[in-house]
């Protein structure tokens, strides 16, 4: 579904990425690992079309969308989070999520404009389908709360609801987990699992190596923009190059909560 292939990025002399390359296919979850300063941000960004690449191909559902705009891939079905939550923080979680819905749907402005019957009928469907995706939620309850009054981890599940009410079949989370309670948590692992079960690939920046262990499938882990190690948990954990260049000497950490 996604191809990355021997892809570099330069900023001006530090070389962020250097021949990145691997393959994601339909339901599976990647957690991409490294220390500090590895490259896992200048992935994303270059995977959603923010920075472009100084060499290299990036290929999702057979087309070659290495020059492509991040709107034209958000459209294509590639949805990202950020580190810092994104949200519209003046409506309400309901809204928040619609909007995101509405986004998917083909409209022209002049339809949107004129109200045409088959826009109304696209709002109408959007207010049913959001309600419905937020009903048993965490956010059951703050449906129509304003997202600026949420919690700081309940705007990061917004935010992953708005991600995934569009629709991806790529959905990159750049560290989800990052300030959410143990609970919090939970239910955001129970989402990454829910949408790769619904056949859609996700990429997963994080830190929370416990977690990111448990949960992926397979395991990318870079270090000053090169990959050192891509594999199932169990060899990651196994790996003498991850334990030595990822984690320093003490190699039986791989798995310590950091
Ligand atoms: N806009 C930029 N201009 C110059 N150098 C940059 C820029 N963005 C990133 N870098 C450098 O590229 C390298 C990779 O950074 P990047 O932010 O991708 O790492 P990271 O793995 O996401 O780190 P962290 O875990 O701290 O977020 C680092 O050396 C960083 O200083």
């Amino acid at each position: 579904m996604l191809s990355v292939e021997r892809v570099s990025v330069v900023f001006g002399g530090v070389q962020a990425l250097t021949d990145v390359s691997f393959e994601v296919a339909p339901g599976e979850i990647w957690g991409i690992i490294g220390p500090n300063g590895a490259g896992k941000t200048t992935l994303f960004n270059v995977l959603s079309g923010l920075i472009a690449v100084n060499r290299g191909r990036i290929r999702f559902a057979e087309r070659d969308i290495t020059q492509w705009p991040s709107y034209r891939r958000a459209l294509a079905g590639m949805s990202r989070t950020l580190q810092t939550p994104q949200v519209f923080d003046q409506i309400t979680v309901h809204d928040n999520v619609m909007a995101a819905l509405l986004s998917r749907m083909p409209g022209r402005l002049l339809a949107a404009a004129v109200r045409w019957p088959a826009t109304w009928r696209a709002e109408r469907q959007a207010v049913r389908e959001a309600a419905i995706l937020l009903q048993n939620s965490l956010l059951g309850s703050e449906i129509g709360t304003v997202a600026g009054d949420l919690s700081f981890g309940h705007q990061r599940v917004l935010e992953i609801y708005r991600a995934w009410a569009m629709n991806p079949q790529v959905i990159l989370l750049d560290e989800p987990l990052s300030g959410l309670t143990e609970s919090e948590r939970q239910v955001v692992l129970q989402l990454v699992k829910q949408m790769a079960a619904e056949g859609r690939a996700v990429l997963w920046v994080e830190h929370h190596l416990p977690s990111v262990l448990e949960v992926a499938h397979r395991i990318l882990v870079l270090a000053d923009g090169q990959v050192v190690a891509v594999g199932e948990p169990a060899q990651i954990q196994q790996n003498e190059t991850v334990r030595r260049v990822y984690l320093g000497e003490e190699s039986p950490r791989v798995v310590s909560d950091r």
